[in-house]
């Protein structure tokens, strides 16, 4: 007797009812390409990726495309020399703009990246009027501070990547210092992100114990100090550009916070609206990431120093901001 063999019976999949995200990189250099790489290996959405070079962003995307059979990444990637494929995008992520060489500072980056900033944003935000920004162009505190007073948007939907690395960078070493593993070392960085940042060693612990009770507090300063230069550091070392696997591994980390409603504490570039004593200013501070952006900014109590630290750090991107508003609107 033959039996029939019934075909296996295919899922019904109704592809609209399953909402992927969408995250835009726009700028792929080293950062760019870097973080699209980690969107992609967290499986945290479909990624565009989109630069003004034509066949960049296509042919790393290709690439990346081609590791998804072996890497087994759950979602696609497009690259694209166009806005409109960004379209509906639930988070942009800027990388765009000009990497600083050996002997300049990141503000020497100010009048060039500030106009890239500006035309990017008029481009994406009329396709993905409910994005959320995530800012990583140097000097990333004001071109998070333009990119927010150009968008129209809610302070907490455009924020900057910077204390993320900065901490990354303490911990790591720290942990060499100490020979113990880096994510045993928990601290924040807060301040601009340039030579004045605030690494807090009143809240810096190794497995729960205070790094003061754990090294001299000279060698504490002198881990402070690379922190502070940890940019320039790499800079020297490739003498082309800057960092971009811990800065892209960083702003993953935010981008995850927000589409996975994380509700993660994390030191972010912020508008400041009087916490701290400061106001209408991007400044690295502690916020709670969840998918409303930076939903809540924590002041947390510092030391005499750690607040004048902060201060002083505030002035000098208070400084570089009038400077770029007054290049730009002249
Ligand atoms: N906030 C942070 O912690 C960090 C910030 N950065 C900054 O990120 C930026 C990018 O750095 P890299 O990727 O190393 O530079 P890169 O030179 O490798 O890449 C920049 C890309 O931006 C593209 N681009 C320039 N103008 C554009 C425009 N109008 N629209 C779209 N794309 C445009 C370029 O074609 C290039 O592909 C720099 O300003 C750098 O200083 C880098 C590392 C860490
Ligand atoms: O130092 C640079 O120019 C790039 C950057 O912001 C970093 O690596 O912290």
């Amino acid at each position: 007797m033959v039996v029939a063999i019934p075909s296996p019976r295919k899922a019904v999949v109704n592809k609209a009812a399953i909402a992927i995200p969408k995250i835009t990189v726009i700028g792929a250099g080293n950062v760019g390409a870097s973080l699209a790489r980690c969107l992609l290996a967290q499986n945290l959405g479909h990624v565009v990726l989109l630069d003004i070079v034509e066949g960049r962003p296509q042919g790393l995307a290709l690439d990346m495309a081609e590791a998804r059979p072996l890497e087994g990444y759950s979602y696609s990637i497009t690259g694209t020399n166009d806005y409109p494929d960004t379209a509906n995008s639930q988070v942009i992520v800027i990388t765009a703009g000009l990497p600083r060489k050996p002997g300049m500072s990141r503000d020497d980056l100010l009048k060039v990246n500030g106009g890239i900033i500006l035309d990017v944003m008029s481009q994406a935000l009329p396709h993905s009027p409910d994005a959320h920004f995530i800012l990583v162009t140097n000097p990333l505190d004001v071109m998070t501070y333009l990119a927010w007073q150009t968008s129209g948007l809610p302070p907490r939907q455009v924020i900057g990547q910077a204390g993320v690395l900065d901490s990354a960078r303490f911990r790591t070493f720290i942990a060499q210092e100490l020979e113990v593993p880096p994510q045993d070392v928990s601290t924040m960085v807060l301040g601009g992100h340039g030579d004045l940042m605030v690494p807090l060693i009143s809240y810096t612990t190794v497995s729960g114990i205070p790094l003061t009770e754990l090294m001299p507090l000279n060698k504490v300063q002198q881990l402070v100090d690379r922190t502070r230069h940890g940019g320039a550091e790499i800079v020297n070392h490739l003498k082309t550009g800057g960092a971009f696997y811990a800065p892209a591994a960083a702003t993953a980390t935010m981008v995850a916070a927000i589409l996975q409603n994380q509700s993660a504490i994390l030191p972010v570039s912020a508008y400041l609206e009087g916490q701290y004593g400061l106001k209408d200013i991007y400044l690295g501070v502690p916020c709670r990431l969840d998918h409303n952006g930076a939903a809540s900014i924590m002041e947390l109590s510092l030391t005499n120093d750690e607040q004048a630290a902060l201060q002083t750090s505030a002035a000098s991107v208070q400084q570089t901001l009038q400077k770029a508003l007054s290049l730009l609107t002249s």
